[in-house]
């Protein structure tokens, strides 16, 4: 496992942490999740999943006693990674911010992840991924002039932003430690990790002076790259950016002749085909365009239903779901570990378990002092 002998000490809620630490689980690290006392029988939010290979500790942290322990336990270095995700000030009034820890433990790595970061005007504020989003400017540009941004069904800032950024801080930290002993304070807001996600347009602003309006961008449906929909209402996705890919997508509707106005820029020109596009694909339901379109090379794929993504033999010739043990021996389908790599494979212990399940291995002895 590529990082055995990592010992995380995670008090993170909700998604970004968890998902952050879940990674660095599935790549062999050992993650105790630290979180509130649950009734028995309740758990905790999506627990199987995001909590999977993790032990459990539900502790009250405004308990003295606890945090001595827990003090304690990275005094020892039993962990020397913590990560949370509180309201700056949360884990300072709890006694346990990177200042105090850190004269504990120097080589402590404390990954702080929030919506708007330890400084500045925003950082005490509360927030959710719709939010960061919005600020950080990347749906300001997503969406259509008609009815302004769009739900997106998934948290871009949370995941994209927070998780991976915080991943990689984490690993980048543990390299510098390995070579000079010493820790860090990591400090992640999702949504300056939002901000990056404007990578490829942020720079047609700012070194060229150029706004960013809906639907005149290339991939924001100033193009034909976008959405169509079939006969049956289902929906096609058509990414032929490319002019080898605009030809196969061409020949592939039966329309050669289209070719000059798809290989046109004008805007007008770009307005016909994308209309043109559209009745074309309404004669036919989603099935029968992805027949003609498996055989062909032009970057056109169906907008599958998660049911059909499940399904769907990509992710089976990837193993990208894997059966992870539940405690009452049968198991539950999950998404796997992404990070492929020719000497390892992820492994998995239990789905995530309830809330306090290690309580006495973790801290038994330390609470009877
Ligand atoms: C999400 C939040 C807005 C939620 O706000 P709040 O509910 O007001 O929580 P706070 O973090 O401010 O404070 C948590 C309080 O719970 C207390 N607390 C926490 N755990 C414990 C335990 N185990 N025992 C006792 N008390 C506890 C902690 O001491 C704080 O108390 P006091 O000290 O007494 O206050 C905020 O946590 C936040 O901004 N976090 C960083 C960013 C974030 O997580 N955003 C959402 C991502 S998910 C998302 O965007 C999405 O899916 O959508």
């Amino acid at each position: 496992m590529l990082l055995k002998g990592l010992k995380v000490l995670d008090f993170s809620t909700l998604l970004p942490g968890p998902f952050a630490t879940m990674m660095l689980a599935d790549l062999g690290a050992e993650v105790v999740h630290v979180t509130k006392p649950v009734e028995e029988g309740k758990q905790w939010g999506p627990n199987d999943y995001l909590q999977r290979s993790k032990k459990s500790l539900a502790v009250d942290l405004k308990s003295p006693e606890v945090v001595k322990s827990l003090k304690e336990l990275l005094k020892e270095q039993k962990y020397d990674i913590v990560v949370e995700q509180f309201r700056p000030g949360v884990m300072a009034r709890l006694g346990l911010d990177y200042e105090t820890l850190k004269a504990i433990n120097p080589g402590l790595i404390y990954c702080s992840i929030t919506g708007y970061g330890q400084t500045g005007l925003y950082r005490e504020r509360g927030g959710h991924d719709i939010n960061y989003i919005s600020l950080s400017g990347v749906q300001g540009y997503s969406g259509t002039k008609e009815n302004g941004p769009a739900n997106i069904g998934f948290q871009v800032a949370d995941l994209a932003g927070g998780s991976i950024h915080a991943v990689i801080g984490i690993l980048s930290a543990v390299i510098y430690r390995d070579k000079t002993g010493v820790g860090q304070h990591l400090d992640i807001s999702m949504t300056d990790c939002a901000l990056t996600l404007n990578a490829l347009f942020a720079h047609d602003y700012l070194a060229e002076g150029k706004p960013l309006p809906r639907e005149e961008l290339i991939l924001n449906g100033g193009s034909l790259y976008g959405y169509y929909e079939t006969l049956d209402g289902r929906y096609l996705s058509v990414g032929s950016l490319e002019p080898k890919f605009r030809q196969q997508l061409c020949q592939a509707i039966g329309h050669p002749d289209l070719l000059p106005l798809a290989m046109s820029n004008k805007p007008e020109d770009i307005a016909k085909m994308k209309e043109q596009l559209q009745s074309i694909f309404l004669q036919k339901t989603l099935d029968e365009w992805h027949s003609i379109f498996f055989e062909v090379d032009a970057c056109v794929e169906p907008v599958l239903t998660f049911e059909e993504t499940v399904a769907h033999p990509l992710f089976k010739d990837r193993d990208m779901f894997v059966e992870i043990a539940k405690p009452d021996g049968t198991t539950q389908k999950q998404i796997a570990c992404p990070i492929k790599s020719n000497l390892f494979k992820a492994s998995y212990g239990t789905v995530g378990v309830h809330a306090g399940t290690h309580n006495n291995e973790i801290l038994g002895s330390l609470l009877k002092k």
